[in-house]
């Protein structure tokens, strides 16, 4: 029988992924943190206050007060390579490009600021990507991210006349990949320090109790994740505590608890002297982590009267971190690579 003819001339579609993370400003200068908190407090999947409401105070109070404040935290820890969650998530990207390959272009783009989603989805579909997988990093889901990143997508085919064909990626909350890159990730920081930590503290960045009262599953995605995680590592470290706390709180309103601030004054109080603290829900570390965690927190467990203190890294560029976000990508991509 005749073979089918081949068509060597004719390339096949070109498939794209692109990553996405929050955002960070341009510099840690007031002006540039002022800009980037205009943006990202003024989206009402972030701030659920009616904006005749919520712009005055967000204009006349906060961003007078906080990008201040906000770019002092920035600036200890902005690197050389700039704000860690732009250098990091860009290095994910350029990583996840060497491990999938020639066939598919990986991008990456931030929901408030740059390198922006509109611009990186008009790059991509230039460079000939008629199918893309829309990545959120953000393992557990909550409308304040992941959902507000979709709108943006949205928003950007909605002005397109030939639109790409999309995907986007679930959440991961749950995923086994996920679940053991964690657990490897953490059990080899822990087994790197110079001291054995009694406690764990798993510290997820906060929401408003408010909504998981009206129903977004963030909540019980970050506790099932820590269920998970425990599971895992009880194996390896029979002896280590895990506690689940919730960081990062704005605002008056009463936010999930308990609060990782709260924890860590408890737990010094309550006589633990040695203590580690990772963000699974971080895919990247920055100022949460970085400045929040790793200077804040351990200011108020040592000055509590907490003897060793640890801030774990996030996943990050690690080699369990890429592998789990390889085969996350892998699995979205089954028929289209
Ligand atoms: C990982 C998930 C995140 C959720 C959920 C989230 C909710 C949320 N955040 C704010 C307000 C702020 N968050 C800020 C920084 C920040 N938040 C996340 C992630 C989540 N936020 C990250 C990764 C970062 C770090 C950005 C960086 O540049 O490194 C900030 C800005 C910093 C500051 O001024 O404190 C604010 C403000 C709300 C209100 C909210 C839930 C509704
Ligand atoms: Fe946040
Ligand atoms: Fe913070």
């Amino acid at each position: 029988m005749d073979q089918p003819p081949s068509h060597p001339a004719i390339a096949p579609p070109r498939v794209g992924v692109l990553v996405v993370n929050l955002g960070t400003p341009d510099a840690p200068d007031a002006r540039s943190v002022k800009r980037y908190l205009a943006q990202f407090l003024s989206d009402r999947r972030v701030v659920e206050i009616p904006p005749l409401l919520w712009q005055p105070i967000l204009r006349g109070i906060i961003l007078n007060t906080r990008p201040a404040k906000s770019a002092h935290a920035y600036a200890q820890v902005w690197g050389e390579d700039g704000s860690p969650l732009a250098a990091i998530t860009a290095a994910q990207a350029r990583e996840l490009q060497a491990r999938l390959g020639e066939g598919v272009l990986v991008r990456h783009a931030m929901r408030y600021g740059n390198p922006s989603i509109p611009d990186q989805i008009a790059a991509m579909k230039a460079q000939g990507c008629e199918r893309i997988l829309f990545a959120p990093l953000y393992p557990q889901y909550s409308a304040a991210t992941t959902a507000t990143a979709v709108d943006a997508l949205a928003d950007t085919l909605k002005a397109m006349r030939w639109q790409p064909a999309m995907r986007t990626l679930p959440a991961y909350h749950d995923h086994p990949a996920y679940i053991a890159a964690l657990a490897s990730d953490l059990a080899r920081q822990i087994g790197s320090l110079s001291f054995e930590p009694e406690v764990l503290v798993l510290s997820f960045h906060g929401m408003p109790q408010r909504t998981l009262d009206l129903g977004d599953p963030y909540h019980c995605h970050c506790r099932k994740t820590a269920r998970l995680v425990a599971e895992e590592l009880s194996s390896s470290h029979p002896g280590l505590r895990i506690e689940t706390a919730f960081q990062s709180r704005f605002g008056r309103a009463k936010w999930l608890e308990p609060a990782t601030d709260a924890v860590l004054a408890k737990e010094a109080a309550a006589g633990t002297r040695a203590l580690a603290i990772a963000a699974p829900g971080f895919s990247a570390d920055c100022l949460e982590t970085r400045e929040e965690l790793a200077i804040r927190g351990r200011e108020q467990f040592l000055g509590a009267g907490g003897r060793e203190f640890a801030a774990l890294d996030c996943l990050n560029v690690s080699d369990s971190g890429m592998d789990m976000l390889e085969t996350l990508m892998r699995g979205e991509l089954a028929g289209w690579i």
